[in-house]
């Protein structure tokens, strides 16, 4: 199937390939959604999209959709794999990440790519993307994934926004206690076959203060938490926030510091937070206090971490994420990875964890269903709700009365007189619903238009790639 099967129409002229007529059902089953049995799926709540249109609703699709490639990376949890292949698209799913040289040559043949958070698709591996128009970020951060270049060349990006938030929260509070009473070395002596029966710096949280920066998704639900086990919050985010509780925001990240028996990271990876945490902020920190960082590795100076670690200035740290992380499970976590790696792995009360924040099943299949959700919304019927990277457009659904409709979907540059030119074009037809919306440079515009014969598809779409300011067409009927 040729680069363009999806943006040029090229079902038979009757216009009857009976794709475009069945409607697929590709949501999870919603009975077994309260379960809290590990035994049994969960599913997170209700996202903020309406996920695909259901029955009545006609399925548009330009192309053959066993022509769809997707490539899913990272182990892909099944749930998601699953949505996607019951759409009838060409799934390949991998287990590991792939290294820059094996991504571009991959990369290269698929419409759809799914990744976690260590694919790196820069610009430099997204410009050899010619078939791609979206990209889905099984996971929260989205820091992995050059946003705005991705925008520029009318590729969507959709991520799962909270799905593994309570995972991580959990998590959390499992390495406050395991730090707070030395579990850690106690655990690995007893490995060893040495029983070490001992009480000093050992304690309990209650009545402990723990200081979150980053009060978002993860951070809120981890003051909840925190504050049931009887420990006192305080936060610091950029915004204001209303804390849950009695948490307390502070005014800078210095009070926090001072302020905290227990330190813990949960902001996103953007240039502010590049060693947000190194040797001045870890001198700020109480005497004896500890350090947890479930965010992204670039957030922390780990060589400072060392040195304040083994001065004693700092009693115990959880890590869970790394500057440098390997790209499958086997590989080896050393000095070659990150220079200090060996020395990191050395120290006494830290806990080092390969970035298993929101790796539970109830998190993985919930991000799964979702994400696999939003990419066929926009596969199917070209809805950006939720993309992090282009305006939210969306349109209700076109129904089986509607025969002789299609939908064309115009992502263009954000300058001025677009919209005139595009309705000349559309001008032709009846257009029965538009809308348009943009994000910074790049505007994205969604019309159904009536009484279009499939002959005449090809034109409107030639008419509408001619226009200097396109950056992508896609007609869908
Ligand atoms: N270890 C894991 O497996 C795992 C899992 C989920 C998320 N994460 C990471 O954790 C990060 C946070 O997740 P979230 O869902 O809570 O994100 P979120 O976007 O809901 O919250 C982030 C918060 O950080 C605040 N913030 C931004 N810059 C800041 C700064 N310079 N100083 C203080 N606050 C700042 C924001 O205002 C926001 O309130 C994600 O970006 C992701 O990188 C890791
Ligand atoms: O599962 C992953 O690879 C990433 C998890 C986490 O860091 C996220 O950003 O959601």
């Amino acid at each position: 199937m040729p680069t363009a099967a999806l943006n040029i129409p090229e079902r038979p002229a009757n216009g009857d390939n009976g794709l475009s007529r069945t409607v697929s059902n590709s949501r999870h089953d919603p009975a077994n959604s309260l379960s809290t049995s590990p035994q049994l799926s969960f599913h997170s709540p209700q996202a903020s999209y309406a996920g695909p249109p259901k029955v009545s609703a006609k399925q548009l699709r330009p192309f053959q959709s066993q022509d769809v490639k997707i490539l899913l990376l990272e182990n892909v949890n099944l749930a998601g794999q699953e949505i996607l292949k019951k759409q009838g698209y060409q799934v390949e799913a991998l287990k590991s990440s792939l290294p820059e040289d094996q991504l571009i040559e991959k990369i290269q043949d698929v419409n759809v790519i799914g990744i976690r958070s260590k694919t790196q698709l820069s610009a430099n591996v997204l410009k050899h993307a010619k078939n791609l128009i979206v990209i889905g970020c099984f996971c929260i951060g989205t820091n992995q994934v050059d946003l705005q270049y991705a925008a520029e060349n009318g590729i969507a990006v959709f991520n799962s926004p909270f799905s593994n938030s309570r995972s991580v929260a959990e998590l959390m509070i499992g390495e406050i206690i395991t730090l707070a009473r030395q579990m850690a070395d106690r655990s690995m002596e007893m490995h060893n076959g040495v029983w070490n029966k001992v009480s000093n710096g050992c304690w309990e949280v209650r009545g402990k203060t723990l200081g979150i920066v980053g009060y978002g998704h993860v951070g809120a639900q981890l003051s909840v938490l925190a504050e049931a086990m009887g420990m006192r919050v305080i936060y610091y985010d950029v915004i204001n926030l209303m804390g849950l509780g009695t948490a307390q925001q502070v005014p800078n990240l210095e009070a926090l510091l001072s302020g905290a028996d227990f330190v813990t990271l949960h902001v996103p990876e953007i240039e502010e937070t590049k060693n947000m945490i190194g040797e001045k902020e870890l001198s700020q920190m109480r005497n004896g206090a500890y350090l947890l960082n479930a965010s992204r590795g670039s957030v922390v100076d780990i060589a400072a971490l060392i040195a304040a670690m083994k001065s004693g200035k700092i009693a115990g740290a959880a890590l869970d994420v790394y500057p440098n992380e390997p790209g499958k499970n086997g590989e080896h976590f050393n000095s070659q990875l990150n220079a200090w790696g060996e020395e990191l792995r050395s120290l006494k009360n830290l806990i080092l964890t390969p970035h298993i924040g929101g790796s539970t099943e109830e998190a993985q299949s919930a991000i799964g269903v979702e994400v696999a959700d939003a990419l066929v919304n926009y596969v199917n019927f070209g809805t950006t709700t939720g993309a992090v990277n282009m305006p939210e457009v969306t349109l209700r659904s076109l129904t089986l009365d509607e025969p002789n409709h299609v939908r064309v979907i115009y992502i263009h540059r954000n300058v001025p007189g677009v919209l005139r030119r595009v309705n000349e074009i559309l001008g032709d037809h009846n257009v029965d619903k538009q809308m348009t919306d943009s994000r910074g440079e790049v505007a994205y515009l969604m019309a159904d238009i009536s009484n279009v014969n499939v002959s005449e598809i090809k034109d409107l779409y030639q008419s509408l790639e001619d226009l200097g300011s396109r950056i992508r067409t896609r007609v869908l009927y």
